[in-house]
């Protein structure tokens, strides 16, 4: 829609919002096109928490797994899925509505491209299923936004707050596991938009089970990698780098960014989906870290998904800004504002690369001085 002048936009707005102007859009050809196009938007917000959640099922009830050999009927589905066929019936068709699943003209349910191929992006299941404690928590959403200070994602998520230690190893597991997975796209986007041509030495702060360092250690094979996280994290790194391959040019760091200095050597150091788990203040103080680490020339990369800022973003400003609220201790920042924490820890030239997919990650890059 073209930019009007504020006065115009307000009138046009109190305008829409009239059931006779509804009546006569509904009218106008050009106007009825544009007023059906908004109002199946407004419907897909409407629909989005019931689309999530028949999602949930059907990744629950392994629905998707059940039918990559092949089609099946609803009674054979439901009996595997312990579900009564006649609910089973209103699943697979919400599915099938879904674009993830296919109803055949027998009457049987198979899967469509969409769910074939949800299963083939790393992670995404669990992350799918994760989102239980999210759902949980935005079950009362002006109660969430009145005191959100007891939420179950961020019991999902415990090593945020705790020191180095401090975090059950059964649960560090899980969660290192869902990084790992979902990393994998992360890498994926970082490294084609950010080429690590002419880095010698990289250290990834809060690298997790090392999985980002996997892809650039494929991708460039002189280069040294290092890896630093909480202690308890990267015991499982250990374990998970010891026949990756290149071994031989990893350095492991046990330590916690908030409480110890970070190891010096690295050209560049990348800090992928770290920041907006935390508030601004361990934000800048990290930072200032970085800086200290790195040689003058050094460069820092940042990738995380970002909020849209100025131009509200609708995966990054509702769905990870919400989320990271719900985290507790972080938040969802624009580049701008990741831009002026840089600058006051001392980094110049600091560029932004948006993300092709800005809900799977944009980049900021900046080096010292
Ligand atoms: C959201 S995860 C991202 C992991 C990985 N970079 C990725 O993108 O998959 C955040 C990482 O920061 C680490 N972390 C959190 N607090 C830390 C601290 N105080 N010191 C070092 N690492 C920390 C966590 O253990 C975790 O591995």
């Amino acid at each position: 829609m073209p930019r009007l002048h504020p006065f115009r936009r307000g009138w046009l707005l109190r305008l829409a919002a009239t059931r006779r102007f509804q009546v006569w859009a509904a009218r106008i050809p050009f106007v009825r096109r544009i007023a059906r196009a908004k109002g199946a938007a407004l419907f897909d917000v409407v629909a989005g928490f019931v689309n999530a959640q028949v999602l949930m099922a059907l990744v629950e009830l392994r629905v998707l797994h059940l039918l990559q050999d092949g089609p099946m009927a609803v009674p054979q589905m439901a009996g595997l899925c312990a579900v009564p066929p006649e609910r089973m019936q209103v699943l697979l068709q919400a599915g099938a509505g879904l674009g993830l699943l296919k109803r055949h003209a027998d009457g049987r349910f198979g899967l469509a491209i969409g769910g074939a191929s949800l299963l083939g992006v790393p992670g995404l299941q669990a992350m799918i299923l994760h989102h239980r404690a999210l759902y949980a928590d935005l079950a009362d959403p002006v109660a969430f936004l009145r005191d959100g200070s007891d939420t179950q994602l961020a019991r999902f998520w415990p090593y945020v707050f705790g020191a180095a230690g401090a975090v059950d190893p059964q649960v560090t597991a899980t969660y290192s596991e869902l990084m790992a997975e979902s990393q994998v796209l992360v890498a994926e986007d970082t490294l084609r938009m950010i080429p690590l041509t002419g880095v010698r030495r990289l250290l990834d702060v809060g690298g997790g089970t090392g999985a980002f360092l996997a892809a650039v250690g494929r991708a460039y094979p002189q280069m040294q990698l290092d890896l630093f996280d909480l202690p308890v994290v990267l015991e499982g790194a250990r374990q998970r780098l010891a026949d990756s391959g290149f071994a031989d040019r990893l350095a492991l760091h046990p330590g916690s960014f908030r409480d110890d200095p970070l190891p010096v050597g690295a050209d560049a150091i990348s800090l992928v989906r770290v920041l907006y788990d935390h508030d601004d203040s361990t934000v800048l103080r990290l930072l200032q870290a970085v800086h200290a680490a790195l040689p003058a020339g050094g460069r820092l990369i940042i990738s995380e998904p970002m909020s849209g800022g100025a131009v509200p973003d609708r995966a990054t400003d509702v769905y990870f800004a919400i989320y990271t609220m719900a985290m507790q201790t972080g938040r969802t920042r624009s580049a701008a504002e990741i831009e002026a924490l840089l600058s006051s820890a001392g980094f110049a030239t600091i560029s932004f690369h948006k993300g092709f997919r800005p809900f799977i990650t944009s980049v900021i890059t900046a080096r010292r001085g």
